[in-house]
């Protein structure tokens, strides 16, 4: 069944209100099983374009289109009805101009009925956060190692090692928090600068590589329970070893279709034994 009403659903306004206050506890889901397994432990969940990694085995997020976040949003919504689900924007999708970011977060935002949008960027995205908050779109944004930028960088790598790199990512979260971003992630950065942009912002701030300081943490949930291998940034710490447990549940079943001891009577439909 699905969890239907939306009226008891934590809001971003809700969050903003966290500031300085108890850490804002924050995973991503793609699916509605998970969705239903997380909802009632989180305050916000992310459906985060990293499905494009983890679900569709792609080397970066760049391949992630719009139709492929409104499918995987529409599972979580239905899977949830306590958190804060907010949708990543996909590379592509809002980066042109403001008007093409509201008719694609707008879209996000009806079809998905999700409480808000993220987006990756700082001050280059300012304008567009701006544009987006006055027409009624919650945004979340993103700065740091933002992985949509992944060639920029040149690979997954933590950001504002040198002080003129750490104050232009202290700039960008000061721009998108001006702009109106009701939060902002703050990704793979010195643990430091972490805490001087949680210091200097008025919204809350999500670290996922960041610092224990931030307003709230956030994780890939797969990387959490250990259903992800392929890479382990640093920040992760797994919780979970759940492919293990896959394994161990595959290869029980494979003994036992082999000795025909699966399915047992009491798996088959009147039954008479062999012969
Ligand atoms: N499963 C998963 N978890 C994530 O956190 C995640 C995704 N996928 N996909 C989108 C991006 C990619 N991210 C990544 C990917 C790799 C590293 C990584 O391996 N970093 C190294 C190098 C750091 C450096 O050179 O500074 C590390 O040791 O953390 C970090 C973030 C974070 N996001
Ligand atoms: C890791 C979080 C912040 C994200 O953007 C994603 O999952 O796509
Ligand atoms: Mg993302």
């Amino acid at each position: 069944m699905s969890k239907a009403s939306n009226t008891k659903r934590i809001s971003l306004t809700d969050l903003v209100a966290r500031k300085g206050a108890e850490p804002i506890v924050c995973l991503t889901a793609y699916t509605t099983s998970i969705s239903r397994l997380i909802d009632d432990h989180v305050d916000l969940i992310l459906v985060g374009d990293s499905l494009g990694m983890v679900l569709y085995g792609m080397d970066s997020t760049l391949g992630v289109t719009v139709d492929m976040m409104i499918a995987h949003g529409k599972g979580v919504m239905r899977g949830s009805d306590k958190a804060c689900v907010i949708v990543d924007m996909p590379f592509g999708s809002y980066e042109e101009s403001p008007e093409m970011a509201f008719r694609n977060c707008s879209r996000v935002m009806a079809e998905t009925r999700c409480s808000g949008v993220k987006l990756e960027g700082g001050v280059e995205m300012a304008e567009t956060i701006n544009f987006l908050v006055k027409r009624g779109i919650p945004v979340v944004a993103h700065v740091g190692l933002t992985p949509q930028s992944v060639h920029a960088f040149g690979g997954f790598k933590s950001q504002g090692r040198t002080e003129d790199a750490a104050e232009r990512i202290v700039e960008d979260a000061k721009a998108v928090a001006e702009a109106g971003a009701s939060a902002v992630v703050v990704e793979g950065v010195v643990e430091p600068l972490g805490v001087r942009i949680t210091k200097e912002i008025d919204v809350p701030t999500i670290g996922i590589g960041a610092s224990p300081q931030c307003d709230g943490q956030i994780l890939v949930t797969e990387d959490l329970i250990g259903l992800f291998a392929e890479f382990k940034p640093k920040f992760v710490k797994r919780y979970a070893q759940m492919d293990e447990m896959i394994t161990t549940a595959v290869e029980g079943y494979k003994e036992e279709v082999r000795a025909r001891t699966f399915p047992a009577p009491e798996h088959c439909f009147g039954y008479k034994g062999d012969k």
